[in-house]
């Protein structure tokens, strides 16, 4: 371990996050980073031009953390890049000098993945933002790295067609990339895997490669490895994704959302077990707890009744959509499940779906001035009940809070603990139930990630999942891919 990381992590741990926040702008002047030198900052200026290049304090601390609680660990440098030819040069002279290299999406991430944890230089992307095509026929696109998803879906809004991968946040797409994002609509559209077609990537040494081959974007290929999904979820430790050719959807012709309660959280996981295993093609069904819907309630002024949920959603075809709408209304009623309550026009659904997004802010708003200690574990469906109630009854013992919200059509869930960043006591028992949680997930052949990643908050789960030899084999292509260890150091691996 380096002398400035050993440096870093002893002053992380002895002060809180608000302390850090200040302290950090102390040693902001002196590079964490011994090899970031004035004639390095100068040699990234002369490339991707003097305005696009920021030593200030605020730039490095607004780059140095993202959505989560880990604290700001700011790069020495951030560079902004307009273009591939940028990104290629600024990795080559990163790999020359051996400085860490960490690419910046738009910050929205959950598992520490930004933070500089080695200094170095921070590659925001957020300029390079054009959306280069859009084959309707073909339903994909192409995109820059910098676009988020809502603005690809402003701009398909005439087409008919929309990218339905949804995390809430207001995510770069390449960022989404590389987390492996999903989020609600995943149990119908599937995740960032199932959706990335081709991405144009700059490895460590500035090459550029096209991860499925210069142009091609087929719904099948069976040629060769799958370079594209070794990039999706890989963090920004292998290279930078540049640009991305991805899958749209047709926008469905009816929509349907609905909101049920039910007694306990046994009957509502059942419910959405038993949904599933029927053949419904949901397009979202999400479940909230009593907790959450209560945080929801205050937060976004709704009105529902503050017991365990589903937040459900339908696409399709007016008539098939009854059919369906009629199953799911039987099965929540055999689990002594409520009335549903609907929201078919536009608005109503779209409040629905913004408190939905918004939990995480609605369960801080809980706890003022706490931070968000969120867990994403996943499990196969049948699974799901089991690892709930195992969680729920340890989260009881330790005597913390803990809202649970779920992407459970797909067997994914979170919890939010909302926590004083000073208060050791109570983050001790966060993380131990955290720890308990996912290992019980993988007990139950689950996860400790369905999307947000490994980062810097999971790296001693993922060997636990993966096996020493399988993580052994990641090392390697990490290895092959980036030698000299400049891309985003620290995250997935220690
Ligand atoms: C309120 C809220 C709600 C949610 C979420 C966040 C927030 C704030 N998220 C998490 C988040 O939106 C998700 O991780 C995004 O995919 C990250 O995209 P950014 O562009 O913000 O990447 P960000 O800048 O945060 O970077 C994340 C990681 O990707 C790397 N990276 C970014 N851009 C890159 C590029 N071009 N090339 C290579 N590496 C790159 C970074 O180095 C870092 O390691 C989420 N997620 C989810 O899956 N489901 C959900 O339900 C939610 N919900
Ligand atoms: O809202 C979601 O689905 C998220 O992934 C963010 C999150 C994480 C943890 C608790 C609540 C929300
Ligand atoms: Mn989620």
């Amino acid at each position: 371990m380096s002398c400035h990381h050993l440096m870093r992590r002893a002053f992380y741990s002895k002060h809180t996050f608000s302390q850090v926040k200040q302290l950090s702008r102390c040693w902001s002047s002196a590079a964490i980073s011994p090899k970031v030198t004035p004639g390095f900052v100068a040699e990234v200026k002369n490339i991707v031009g003097g305005s696009n290049v920021s030593t200030a304090d605020a730039v490095r601390d607004q780059h140095g953390h993202d959505e989560s609680y880990h604290g700001v660990e700011p790069p020495d440098v951030v560079a902004f890049a307009e273009s591939v030819d940028h990104v290629s040069q600024v990795a080559k002279l990163c790999n020359d000098n051996g400085v860490p290299l960490i690419p910046f999406g738009s910050g929205t991430g959950l598992e520490g993945g930004i933070n500089a944890s080695r200094g170095g230089l921070c590659l925001d992307v957020t300029k390079m933002n054009n959306i280069l095509a859009v084959n309707a026929e073909d339903f994909d696109c192409q995109v820059e790295c910098g676009v988020t998803r809502v603005t690809l879906n402003n701009y398909l809004r005439d087409t008919g067609l929309w990218f339905p991968i949804d995390p809430g946040a207001d995510a770069s797409l390449c960022g989404m990339c590389a987390t492996s994002a999903s989020g609600t609509n995943a149990v119908r559209y599937g995740t960032m895997r199932e959706n990335t077609l081709n991405l144009e990537v700059v490895l460590a040494d500035g090459r550029v490669i096209n991860t499925a081959g210069e142009g091609r974007r087929t719904k099948k290929t069976s040629a060769g490895y799958n370079l594209t999904n070794l990039f999706v979820g890989s963090e920004g430790t292998l290279g930078i994704i540049t640009k991305a050719s991805l899958r749209l959807s047709g926008i469905p012709e009816a929509t349907i959302s609905a909101t049920c309660h039910f007694p306990d959280v046994q009957s509502a996981v059942d419910t959405t077990v038993q949904v599933l295993q029927c053949g419904i093609p949901m397009a979202r069904i999400e479940f909230l707890d009593e907790v959450s819907i209560d945080a929801c309630n205050k937060y976004s002024h709704l009105d529902l009744t503050v017991a365990p949920s589903l937040f459900l959603e339908f696409h399709g075809f007016e008539a098939g959509l009854q059919e369906q709408t009629k199953t799911v209304e039987e099965l929540v009623k055999m689990n002594n499940g409520s009335e549903f309550r609907w929201a078919t026009d536009v608005d109503e659904r779209n409040h629905l779906w913004k408190a939905r997004h918004d939990i995480l802010y609605a369960c801080m708003a809980l706890r003022p001035g706490s931070k968000p200690y969120s867990t994403d574990v996943c499990v196969p469906i049948s699974n799901l009940p089991e690892v709930i109630v195992r969680t729920k009854e340890m989260i009881k013992e330790a005597g913390i809070i803990g809202p649970i919200v779920g992407h459970v059509g797909d067997g994914n869930f979170h919890i939010f603990y909302p926590v004083h960043p000073d208060d050791h006591e109570t983050l001790k028992k966060i993380k131990d139930v955290s720890y308990e949680m996912a290992l019980i997930a993988m007990e139950l052949n689950g996860t400790c990630t369905g999307e947000h990643g490994i980062g810097i908050g999971k790296r001693d789960l993922l060997v636990k999942e993966i096996g020493e030899e399988g993580l052994n084999v990641m090392k390697q292509i990490k290895a092959c891919l980036d030698p000299n260890g400049i891309m985003n150091p620290g995250k997935v691996f220690f």
